[in-house]
């Protein structure tokens, strides 16, 4: 096996079970203790969680990938987004949120990562009205079929295929009912037409889409089929560098009325006062989170495009240019809260982590859904080459 190298991160800055298995990746896969593996820049790459920081290794790689050991570990920390302190932001948001120490906590070094934009596209659209056991076993599959192997004695990894990989596909739309993506099939079979349709390269048109605003970046997104503002919001925010997109979602807008509004009411004006609870806010946003408060209150009745957009605004508000990484925390708690409400309610020991079914879906679709045939069968896996390591 070749040797570890450390890439010297706390876990107060990165701990890798809660960051892979929180909903934003969905292919690194348990392949030890403390260990995940995925195929990523070419490379079958290892992590190794230790007590005080994270080493990593190659286990293989493709023909065509470069094998400087450094580019590869220079490509990881951009991948892991290390350049950015999650401490220092952590200690900004519990200046505002008191409560956030709690959270900071329980979910101590999680993470937004910063993935390829092409996997993170295709992985979200097939979040829709979906849970993360599923996402995964979805996105796996697709990368059994369309991706490339690379072989490892820790088993065969696939990479994400290019979109001109899945394009080649003479039916997209059958092959993914066949694999299990129900209704979703034909988003992606549009979506690749759309995108080779429009651009050379979509990757390039899609790896330019960081260097736009936030809205630009979102318009482009929302053009795509399956793409509704929570996905754009969720490629925006995990792979386009956009970390103050807030993806909301109906776990999202519960999080922002049961843990914010009831504590708006005592919004105190300036920064410094002392008082647990209390959310410390500078004089000129006090307004404003006073009647996002109210918007997210009335949509208790009748939830709407603007309820959501208020959870959206409100949580801007609070955490700021880097609000999204701080709905990462929130999100990944509040799956946390869930898996203990399911695990109690079942009156069993509580699943393995993430495996609980929630729904991570957008909050609406914009047409009616048809259902999706329960019984119909999925391919066997040996004939989808899905050769995954248990
Ligand atoms: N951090 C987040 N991860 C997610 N996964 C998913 O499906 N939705 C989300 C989200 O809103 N935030």
């Amino acid at each position: 096996m070749p040797a570890w190298t450390d890439l010297k991160i706390k876990p107060s800055e990165l701990r890798l079970d809660p960051t892979l298995t929180c909903g934003q990746a969905f292919r690194w896969q348990s392949t030890g203790p403390s260990e995940w593996t995925c195929a990523l820049f070419g490379h079958a790459i290892d992590l190794k969680q230790t007590p005080t920081t994270i080493l990593f290794r190659t286990l293989g790689h493709l023909k065509t990938a470069p094998t400087d050991h450094s580019h590869v570990e220079s490509s990881l920390r951009d991948y892991l987004q290390l350049h950015i302190s999650l401490e220092t932001l952590c200690d900004t948001w519990t200046i505002v949120d008191p409560d956030f120490a709690k959270l900071r906590k329980a979910q101590e070094g999680v993470r937004t990562l910063r993935q390829p934009v092409v996997e993170t596209l295709f992985a979200f659209i097939a979040s829709s009205n979906n849970n993360i056991k599923r996402i995964t076993m979805l996105v796996n599959k697709f990368c059994a079929y369309f991706g490339t192997p690379i072989e490892t004695n820790k088993g065969i990894f696939y990479t994400f295929p290019e979109v001109k990989d899945i394009a080649q596909c003479v039916d997209i739309e059958g092959t993914l009912k066949e694999l299990g993506f129900g209704y979703r099939a034909k988003y992606y079979a549009k979506t690749v037409a759309l995108l080779c349709d429009s651009h050379e390269c979509p990757e390039i048109f899609l790896l330019g889409l960081r260097d736009k605003s936030l809205e630009e970046a979102r318009k482009a997104l929302l053009q795509l089929s399956g793409v509704g503002p929570k996905v754009a919001d969720c490629v925006c925010l995990m792979a386009l560098d956009k970390p103050g997109a807030v993806p909301v979602d109906t776990h999202i807008w519960q999080v922002a009325l049961r843990r914010y509004v009831p504590r708006i009411a005592n919004v105190q004006d300036g920064i410094g006062a002392e008082q647990s609870r209390r959310l410390v806010l500078p004089e000129d946003k006090v307004e404003l989170v006073r009647g996002l408060a109210k918007l997210l209150v009335a949509g208790q009745k009748a939830p709407s495009t603007k309820a959501y957009e208020a959870a959206q605004q409100l949580i801007i508000a609070l955490f700021g240019p880097f609000a999204g990484w701080a709905q990462g925390m929130l999100f990944s708690g509040d799956l946390d809260t869930t898996e203990s409400a399911a695990a109690a309610v079942k009156k069993e020991p509580a699943a393995s982590k993430r495996k609980a079914k929630v729904d991570v879906s957008p909050v609406k679709p914009a047409k009616p859904i048809k259902p999706e045939n329960p019984t119909k069968p999925e391919i066997p896996a040996s004939s989808i080459k899905m050769r995954l390591r248990k």
